[in-house]
């Protein structure tokens, strides 16, 4: 079976110490294309880092629009979530749309990033001026109208798609993100319209199902909703939706792309992204990260500090110690920076954080997720006091001073279809300990930038950290290891180039999206 992979970053096939010797080699933005081959390109998505962040989504439609900004016209469209609405810039009202089955009518606002990036906002306080976060209340819980309220964001993109949003920008792409823009290139698919989309799974295990009883509401027609289609063991799925309608899928690395079409990872859809793999349909984009992400100006980090020069890095481990209430010292500092949920294996760490404390470690967790890991975090810090903190909540300059400050980031997921956190801990020097999954295998070279595991055990984990705890004995090898993680070049500069070749071959243009496996 094949899936078409485009090119995404190898990792040597040098040996560990002729890599680890290599020169680093930085990143070059290349603006190939003159403002002529420039192409509309429309986002959709739930959130945006500048505004609203739950994960991994929202640095990626901010980075990846920005990114590309120098090649193509990309402009994002999201809800109008209290957080976008009050984020201080002005808002100007540039359009409006009609209500239609259970969506109501909405007005389109433009909003002008500092920056120059152009987002458009889907107006409509009912279904998104409420406290919480863009998928629930503050407890966790659904709202319980999300199929409406994303089902508005995407048939406002199919609007604008069809010029009939009075918005006088037409894009010649539109690029979804997740199940909540899954009907995005479905909506577009019944206008008939042959605008191309690409859609994009940032994480199979979220799917949007709803009951089939809501189809009118949500205005899909009949034809939506056969297995080939959105149908689901019986429900509807927003995200089949955007698998089966737009006209690429990607997934965030070539290792989750295979692993989705496997049982163990298909979340009941392998069968159907089989098929789209088989018709070349499904390629595997490895993330990137954006240029902020250095140590030595980073202005979030206690101190700076770049490859052989140590002094800023232990300045922000002592902050770390003093912030997460650890015992001064210089011993091996382990750090967590996740969404406290299953995926992320944090039970996993919980079990060896035994080893940790024993062998002299410290560890310090910051995150918030389910309120059960969250518990089970605290109860953590609470056995181990001096040696284990845990700061239940999640802010950016934390997280940035923790990825400076230790000297591993812990990340046994038990799937991870790209993840982030790896790659800027390595840019940070803090060396990944991660379960070998999805974009962790694509991105971690094993015993050089960090230390894989095979199997998602405690045993198998536990090794790895023993691996990690013989290194930091040893002063020369650490540091070798932290230079060369340093220096690799996930940044989207380079990490643009496939998704600039999939637009080009769906806008018709010479450049050829290579199929690797
Ligand atoms: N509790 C919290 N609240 C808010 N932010 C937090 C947080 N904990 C961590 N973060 C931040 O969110 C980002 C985490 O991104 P990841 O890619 O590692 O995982 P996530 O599972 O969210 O993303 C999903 O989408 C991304 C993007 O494609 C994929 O890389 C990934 O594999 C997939 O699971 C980092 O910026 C991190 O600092």
């Amino acid at each position: 079976m094949s899936i078409a992979a485009v090119n995404t970053r190898p990792l040597s096939r040098l040996n560990p110490l002729q890599r680890l010797g290599a020169p680093v080699e930085r990143p070059v933005l290349q603006l190939r294309s003159t403002q002529d081959d420039k192409k509309k390109i429309l986002f959709v998505t739930s959130e945006l880092t500048d505004l609203v962040k739950t994960g991994g989504l929202a640095d990626v439609s901010a980075a990846l629009p920005r990114a590309l900004a120098a090649r193509h016209d990309v402009r994002v469209l999201i809800p109008g979530y209290t957080q976008v609405m009050q984020c201080g810039e002005p808002i100007r009202i540039v359009g409006s749309v009609m209500s239609h089955g259970d969506l109501p009518a909405c007005k389109v606002g433009r909003l002008d990033m500092p920056d120059g990036l152009i987002i458009y906002v889907v107006i409509c306080p009912e279904l998104y001026e409420r406290d919480g976060l863009p998928y629930g209340d503050e407890h966790g819980n659904d709202w319980p109208d999300n199929p409406v309220r994303f089902a508005r964001l995407c048939m406002v993109a199919a609007d604008i798609a069809a010029c009939t949003a009075g918005i006088r920008w037409t894009p010649d792409l539109v690029h979804a993100h997740d199940w909540p823009t899954g009907l995005a290139p479905a909506y577009m698919h019944w206008r008939g319209l042959t605008t191309p989309s690409v859609f994009t799974i940032h994480n199979l295990a979220y799917q949007g199902n709803i009951d089939m009883s809501q189809r009118r509401a949500l205005g899909i027609p009949m034809e939506g909703c056969g297995p080939e289609r959105m149908e689901f063991y019986g429900a509807l799925s927003l995200l089949k939706a955007g698998i089966a309608y737009a006209n690429r899928i990607t997934t965030v690395s070539a290792t989750y792309a295979h692993e989705i079409t496997t049982p163990a990872f298909g979340c009941g859809m392998e069968g159907f992204l089989s098929l789209k793999a088989r018709q070349g349909l499904l390629s595997g984009l490895l993330n990137g990260i954006d240029e902020s992400w250095e140590p030595q100006s980073c202005q979030h980090l206690i101190s700076p500090f770049g490859p052989h020069d140590w002094a800023g890095k232990r300045a922000n481990a002592a902050h770390v110690r003093q912030l997460f209430g650890l015992d001064e010292g210089d011993g091996p500092l382990f750090s967590v920076v996740s969404r406290l949920v299953h995926q992320k294996g944090i039970d996993l760490t919980i079990a060896v954080a035994e080893t940790i404390v024993e062998r002299g470690g410290q560890l310090a967790i910051l995150g918030r997720g389910e309120p059960l890991i969250e518990d089970q975090v605290r109860r953590l810090a609470e056995r181990f006091p001096g040696r284990v903190g845990a700061h239940i909540g999640f802010n950016e300059t934390d997280a940035r001073r923790l990825f400076g400050g230790s000297d591993f980031l812990l990340m046994p997921s038990r799937y991870e279809p790209c993840g982030l956190s790896q790659m800027y801990a390595q840019r940070f020097a803090s060396l990944p300990i991660a379960h070998r999954t999805g974009g962790l295998a694509d991105s971690i070279d094993d015993g050089v930038t960090g230390f894989l595991f095979d199997d998602a055990t405690v045993e198998s984990y536990r090794r790895a950290v023993e691996r990690a705890l013989a290194v930091h004995q040893k002063p020369q090898l650490l540091n070798a290891m932290r230079c060369r993680a340093m220096s690799g070049g996930f940044f989207w500069s380079h990490a643009i180039e496939p998704y600039d070749r999939l637009y080009q071959q769906l806008l018709g243009g010479r450049r050829e999206v290579t199929a690797t496996i």
